[in-house]
């Protein structure tokens, strides 16, 4: 029997999508909308499409890597251009569909060449990261990362737990805003973090779709990434492009692995390119064309991170304005998670049945985990939402 799919969070859209009340609240699926709840296309992303549009190129297939001038560009936005991965040329590094497209390469590459394949990834995590990796034929383990008592990190269990891993196993790691809690580790939790994964010789498998959406900063959103690369760590990374430059539709991501010399990039390349060839021989151009263009034009680079921080700031804003509204009608909880979190996310700590409750009663739509994506609350909705919560946390 073939079960339908009733995805976890693309099902919240359409039930919003079936409501036909006029001040329904659609916080469910994680794409960034503006003050007035519509979706946002960059004006530099813009910009570059027409330049791309512009250059009269041809439809021709991209390479089964992608377009280099994206790959290359995609690279040190993450490493950095001080980097050794890219000083060494030790980057094996493929365009993508996207960051699921990434992590499903990753996935797929490590249960072919791993040696475990046991990966461990966050309690809780993106919804789609199980199947993801099962699907390319890994073991999925859990490790600690949520404390619902005080709705932040579980930092003692997570070190726990991937210190009792064995060793030598894969461990996904949000990069920053943490898919669904908004809850990161500190700077100084990610250096125990990176200690802990050298001591057992894990291999850090880095989710980092995100980069710039989270502090409005790109380099600051890489902290982890590059101090596992700086601590000497072989790993991996699934980039997407969805989010901070607007490109859902477009498809756009990247992935890469770090090797410890060229040579060795040398072989994990040709290995990449065997596996991608026959899953869907090279990937879409045109999205790839307008991030490259962003990420090498200086003037439209220093637009984007204008833009990029506008939409981290758009989204601190509104989470200042829940809380004050949910404090302004007196409400007796804390809600300090709401502004402490980061990224698209906020995770409330209400229940399945308090969220069923915001649906059914109040036309307030988000995924039964207590996740609400942040970005879907406006300078509009806001009251009526902290009046909703409040009515059911009463
Ligand atoms: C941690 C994480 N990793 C990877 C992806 C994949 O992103 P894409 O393939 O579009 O580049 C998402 C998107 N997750 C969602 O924002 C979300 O959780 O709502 C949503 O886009 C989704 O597909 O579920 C994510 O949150």
């Amino acid at each position: 029997m073939i079960n339908s799919l009733q995805d976890a969070i693309l099902g919240i859209t359409e039930a919003f999508k079936a409501d036909s009340f006029g001040e329904k609240i659609n916080l469910g699926v994680g794409a960034y909308r503006d003050d007035k709840g519509k979706p946002y296309v960059l004006p530099s992303v813009k910009a570059a499409e027409q330049k791309v549009i512009n250059s009269n190129l041809d439809k021709e297939y991209a390479g089964i890597t992608g377009v280099p001038s994206f790959t290359k560009a995609a690279a040190v936005l993450a490493y950095s251009s001080s980097s050794s991965v890219i000083k060494d040329d030790r980057l094996v590094i493929t365009q993508s569909i996207s960051g699921t497209g990434a992590l499903r390469i990753g996935g797929e590459f490590l249960a072919r060449f791993y040696p475990s394949k046991k990966i461990f990834i966050p309690t809780p995590s993106w919804a789609n990261h199980n199947a993801l990796f099962k699907d390319s034929g890994l073991e999925v383990e859990k490790y600690r990362y949520y404390n619902k008592d005080t709705i932040g990190l579980d930092f003692e269990g997570m070190l726990a737990d991937l210190k009792s891993a064995p060793e030598g196993s894969l461990v996904l790691l949000h990069a920053c805003a943490h898919n669904p809690t908004g809850i990161d580790p500190t700077e100084e939790q990610w250096k125990q973090i990176s200690d802990v994964v050298k001591v057992k010789k894990h291999y850090p498998f880095f989710d980092m779709a995100y980069q710039g959406f989270a502090s409005g900063d790109t380099d600051r959103d890489a902290f982890a990434v590059r101090y596992f690369v700086a601590q000497g760590h072989q790993l991996c990374l699934a980039q997407s492009f969805a989010k901070n430059m607007g490109l859902y539709g477009e498809r756009v991501g990247a992935f890469s692995i770090v090797c410890d010399s060229a040579e060795e990039k040398k072989r994990v390349d040709s290995q990449i390119k065997i596996l991608v060839r026959p899953l869907y021989s090279n990937p879409p151009v045109h999205g790839a064309r307008i991030a490259a263009e962003i990420l090498n034009d200086p003037s439209l680079n220093k637009q984007w991170l204008g833009e990029v921080k506008g939409m981290a700031d758009r989204i601190i804003s509104m989470r200042s304005l829940l809380k004050e509204n949910l404090e302004a009608l007196g409400s007796k909880h804390d809600w300090s998670h709401i502004t402490s979190q980061i990224g698209m996310f906020a995770y409330t700590g209400l229940t399945p049945q308090q969220m069923e409750k915001l649906a059914k009663e109040n036309s307030v739509y988000a995924t039964k985990d207590g996740r609400i994506s942040v970005a879907g609350i406006t300078s509009g909705n806001v009251k009526r939402l902290a009046e909703s919560i409040h009515k059911i946390t009463s």
